[in-house]
């Protein structure tokens, strides 16, 4: 995506595919009014209405046919949402309506808008700092409660006021440390150097803790089934949806591809993968299954480990990819079929029963606290890895600055300064404006 052709009018259907009551064209730019106003025909012309109005009409193609009736509605810069003109056309909401609209619109000059334009404009325009562009994208895909709260609070700017607090208390030590530069003889106070850095610091850590919660929250969450053939995995998956969606058996090695299924789990989007059961085997088609699950349990947000409570107990003969990782919480270990005798025990291990149901909401509850922690739900979490990175970047620098001397300090407090700008939007490159755009739909 490019600067350029910010002159350029543009237009794209900003309602979902597929059938609705209403569906609605958005056009914006400089020739919005005058395509709209060539394009739909009612008691006023919408380049003659002032902002603000919306007018019903008819939509005509170029021939005169009339391919809807609907409203226009007229904003004028800079008080729209990308702050250019802006018109809506509001038609009935088939696609081969919508599909006409477009296209006269693009007759009329205005050029298709690539995903995220409409957003971008309004970020270009400074009416949305990169936090909230961000926030924009949660809201549009927000399949769960959480994540429209976070996506609600951060388009408030919530995010942005918790990263600019930080900032303002390295500014703050930074300002006395440049001072002191100048001046030697005075000394930095505590209260200017200590106690904002340590502040800051804390701050941060906080911030940085709710970043798995938000990226849980907003992205979803992959959770892989593992265990040996026959430890329940398939049972457990069908438990926990509350159908049964994956076949059972009692011949090992019943699972061979891996398969998932969706439900929400404590506000989260979760995906279930179950899995062939680790084993060694002669058999190709199984041993491919077997180096499947191992894939999946290393892309896995969370791994469950199932073994079979009534069974001896017999390590898993292969390593699990991601032990020792430093990511801590990423496995939970499941003792299954907790309805029979168990022949071991290990207190570390949740027992659950896929049958009786018994254990499952103590196992809901431990996703839930390995997903999404103690975040304050009060507040504007980190939901994307962009956002984290830069906070890391900067938590970084800060601690580096509470250690060094003051000459030293300053340059890596400057330093997390910028991460933090960064996070914001403030001061960033122009490939990270367009990484963030990318992901958005065409139309919003
Ligand atoms: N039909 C429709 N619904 C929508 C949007 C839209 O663009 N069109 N939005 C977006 O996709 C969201 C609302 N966001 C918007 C934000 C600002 C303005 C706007 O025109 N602001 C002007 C005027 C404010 C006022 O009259 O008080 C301004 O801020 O100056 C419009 C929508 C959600 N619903
Ligand atoms: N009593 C009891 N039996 C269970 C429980 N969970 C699974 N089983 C039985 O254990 C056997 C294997 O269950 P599956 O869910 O197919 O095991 P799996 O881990 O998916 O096995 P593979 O697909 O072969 O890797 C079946 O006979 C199930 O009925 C449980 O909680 N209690
Ligand atoms: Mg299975």
């Amino acid at each position: 995506m490019t600067r350029s052709g910010l002159d350029d009018t543009i237009a794209a259907i900003a309602t979902a595919p597929g059938s609705a009551g209403v569906g609605i064209v958005r056009i914006s730019g400089p020739a919005a009014l005058d395509i709209a106003t060539q394009m739909f025909l009612g008691k006023r012309r919408p380049d003659r209405t002032p902002a603000g109005r919306f007018l019903f009409g008819q939509l005509v193609s170029a021939g005169g046919e009339v391919l809807d009736e609907g409203l226009c509605l007229v904003f004028r810069a800079p008080h729209s949402y990308t702050g250019e003109d802006v018109a809506e056309l509001q038609t009935h909401g088939s696609p081969a309506v919508l599909a006409r609209v477009l296209s006269r619109a693009l007759e009329l000059g205005a050029r298709a808008a690539r995903p995220g334009e409409f957003t971008l404009r309004a970020y270009l325009a400074g009416r949305l700092d990169l936090t909230q562009a961000e926030a924009v994208l949660n809201l549009v895909n927000a399949s769960t409660e959480t994540a429209r709260r976070q996506g609600a609070l951060g388009l408030s700017g919530a995010l942005t006021g918790r990263v600019e607090r930080i900032a303002q208390g390295v500014t703050r030590t930074l300002a006395a440390i440049q001072a002191l530069l100048d001046y030697p003889e005075e000394g930095v106070p505590e209260e200017d150097r200590d106690l904002p850095l340590g502040e800051a610091e804390s701050d941060l850590t906080a911030l940085l803790d709710t970043a798995r919660a938000g990226q849980a929250a907003t992205r979803g969450a992959r959770l892989a089934l593992i265990g040996k053939p026959n430890a329940g995995k398939s049972s457990l998956l069908n438990a926990l949806l509350g159908y049964e969606r994956s076949i059972v058996t009692p011949i090992a090695g019943t699972t061979r591809d891996y398969l998932e299924a969706g439900l929400e789990l404590a506000g989260i989007p979760v995906t279930l993968v179950d899995t062939a059961g680790i084993r060694e085997t002669a058999d190709t088609i199984e041993a491919a299954g077997v180096q499947q699950a191992l894939n999946l349990a290393e892309n896995a947000d969370l791994i469950l480990v199932l073994e079979d409570g009534s069974a001896a107990p017999e390590p898993l003969p292969l390593s699990l990819p991601n032990a020792g990782l430093p990511n801590t919480g990423r496995v939970i270990r499941v003792q299954t079929k907790a309805d029979l005798p168990s022949v071991w025990h290990d207190p570390d291990a949740l027992q659950v029963s896929a049958v009786t149901g018994a254990g499952l909401p103590e196992l809901r509850e431990a996703v839930r606290a390995a997903l999404l922690g103690q975040p304050s739900r009060a507040e504007a979490w980190l939901t994307t890895e962009r956002q984290a990175d830069a906070a890391r970047r900067a938590l970084a620098h800060i601690q580096a600055a509470r250690t060094l001397p003051d000459d030293l300090a300053g340059y890596e407090l400057e330093e997390a300064l910028h991460a933090l700008a960064e996070l914001t939007g403030r001061d960033v490159q122009e490939d990270v404006v367009d990484a963030v755009f990318r992901n958005f739909c065409v139309g919003k």
